[in-house]
């Protein structure tokens, strides 16, 4: 499992956020660090497949996402903390959304996270109704679910009660451990976790750019 980026550029607008960046990383925890504003959620949005890059490519085993998209996406999740504003759906149905996105989804396995971050009882309400940490945990449970090779989290811990901060904790260590999964997970504090590599966007150094 390797995850490489090579010369990718990025703007929003006329905004540059990337200007050719290059990284490969291999399975376990790779914390990315940088200041605000500095393209962490972008870069999580980028290596999901949720942006399309200007310039360069993002390959995970060789599957590029711009070559084959779909391919790409089904190995891919980014989970961000913002609750999606659908508010016709009940969390079932968002749930529903998602495994339709990725069939290859155990039911087993999402019924079990659910029930471990103690959000069983919030199925049938509609989405908009979450608080903030239910919200985040749902997110979680599905990420944790999905039979995917690349784990996108935005600030994992943000919102979670200690309970759910040691059973997430928990988890992540256990899928680091095993080395099948590429977790890239943003955090201003130190995420107190077996980190395999610090990706510091505050310190990168630009091609062509003399420090
Ligand atoms: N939809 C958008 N349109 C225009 N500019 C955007 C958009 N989203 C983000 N930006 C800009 O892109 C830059 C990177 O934003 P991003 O959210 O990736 O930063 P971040 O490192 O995650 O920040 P934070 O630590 O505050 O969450 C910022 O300058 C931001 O203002």
């Amino acid at each position: 499992m390797e995850l490489k980026v090579e010369g990718l550029r990025f703007h929003f607008d006329t905004r540059p956020v990337f200007a050719g960046f290059s990284v490969a990383l291999a399975p376990g925890i790779t914390w990315l660090r940088g200041a605000n504003g500095k393209g962490k959620t972008t870069l999580l949005k980028l290596l999901a497949g949720a942006l399309a890059p200007a310039a360069g490519s993002i390959a995970m085993n060789g599957v590029d996402s711009a070559r084959a998209p779909l391919a790409y996406r089904l190995s891919s999740f980014y989970c961000g903390g913002e609750s999606p504003d659908l508010p016709w759906l009940t969390v079932t149905e968002w749930i529903d959304l998602h495994l339709a996105l990725y069939p290859a989804t155990r039911g087993q396995a999402l019924k079990a996270q659910l029930a471990a971050f103690g959000i069983m009882d919030v199925l049938s309400q509609a989405l908009t109704t979450l608080s903030l940490g239910q919200h985040k945990k749902l997110q979680l449970a599905l990420a944790l679910a999905l039979p995917v090779t690349l784990l996108l989290i935005d600030e994992p811990f943000n919102g979670l009660d200690a309970a759910g901060m040691a059973y997430l904790r928990e988890e992540l260590e256990q899928r680091a451990a095993a080395r099948e999964t590429c977790i890239v997970l943003t955090s201003h504090l130190d995420p107190q976790l077996s980190v395999a590599c610090v990706l510091d966007l505050d310190t990168y150094v630009w091609p062509g750019v003399r420090t």
